[in-house]
């Protein structure tokens, strides 16, 4: 597996999120990270602790009653080699920056494709609206090219969301997210509704194509022994606050947050003999080709 640079490809400073309804709620409180070229940064907690509005607030997201109050998220754009202030973004700057330098994956992203369009027509209108450069035919082979990368034939193109299986509609999902070869992914719990066998096939892709594509990716999910197996570093949150930033192998073998050994406790599969487990798991030997 290629190792992560210490370049950091996109940094998120004391970001505060406010719901401001009656009664209004911190939901993010001060919350940052530095995400490294290449690097998959797990973000852990329990439901409720602010994971997904703090994904939100770096894509900038965010509807009413939500409100950034505070904060700053900044993309270090490799491509351009300039750094954009993404909270200061204008609407015609965000449509373009969203899908091309930075995407997001959701739980129930599959569920977002359009009905009566076939998969290729969709990847074509976001290739269309984003690479307007790009001609009929070249259009047609990057989309051919992501589908593949995701592991769906390209035959598909021609397939409407219906005549594919949940795991599959994710996989598109996760390929339209790729199709402008962004600097960052932000993945909040892309595989949680498939089943597990179709889960770590996604992962397994996930993590080849980082390998291969060098793009770097938040990895959300309350699943901290599968956060441990595919991250680089994982941040771990609580009542809207990283409490503890960490390389994956320290965090299980040093944590030093009493929450994140709380945290740890509560997976039966990681207590025990816990230095038998890190990164030696059946997904981390695949991946490093260790194993057919
Ligand atoms: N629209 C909203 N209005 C008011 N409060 C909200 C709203 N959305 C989220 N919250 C509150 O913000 C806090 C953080 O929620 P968030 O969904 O970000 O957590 P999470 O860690 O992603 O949880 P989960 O793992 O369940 O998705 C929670 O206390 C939640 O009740």
């Amino acid at each position: 597996m290629n190792a992560p640079t210490r370049e950091v490809a996109l940094s998120v400073r004391d970001v505060t999120v406010v719901y401001e309804t009656e009664d209004p709620v911190t939901a993010v409180s001060s919350a940052g990270f530095d995400l490294h070229r290449g690097e998959i940064l797990g973000l852990a907690g329990e439901s409720g602790c602010g994971k997904t509005t703090l994904a939100y607030a770096v894509n900038r997201l965010h509807q009413p009653p939500a409100r950034i109050a505070s904060g700053s998220v900044v993309l270090h754009d490799a491509v351009t080699g300039t750094d954009v202030d993404v909270l200061a973004l204008g609407e015609e700057e965000l449509r373009a920056f969203r899908w091309s330098k930075l995407s997001m994956v959701f739980q129930g992203a599959m569920n977002a494709l359009n009905p009566v369009r076939s998969v290729g027509a969709q990847l074509d209108d976001t290739l269309r609206a984003h690479a307007p450069r790009l001609d009929r035919r070249a259009r047609r082979e990057r989309s051919a090219d992501v589908l593949t990368r995701v592991g769906v034939s390209p035959d598909r193109l021609r397939a409407y969301p219906h005549e594919l299986s949940g795991g599959m509609r994710q996989r598109v999902m996760i390929a339209m997210a790729m199709l402008l070869e962004p600097q960052v992914m932000i993945m909040d719990e892309p595989t949680t509704a498939l089943d597990v066998v179709v889960q770590r096939d996604i992962l397994r892709e996930i993590v080849r194509l980082r390998d291969e594509m060098q793009f770097a990716v938040v990895f959300i999910t309350h699943d901290l022994p599968l956060l441990l197996e595919i991250s680089d570093r994982i941040a771990v949150m609580r009542g809207g606050v990283v409490v503890e930033l960490d390389t994956a192998e320290n965090l299980y073998r040093h944590a030093t947050h009493p929450y994140t050994r709380k945290l740890l406790g509560s997976f039966p599969s990681l207590s025990g003999d816990r230095g038998a487990f890190i990164r030696s798991g059946e997904l981390d030997a695949e991946l490093s080709g260790e194993t057919a």
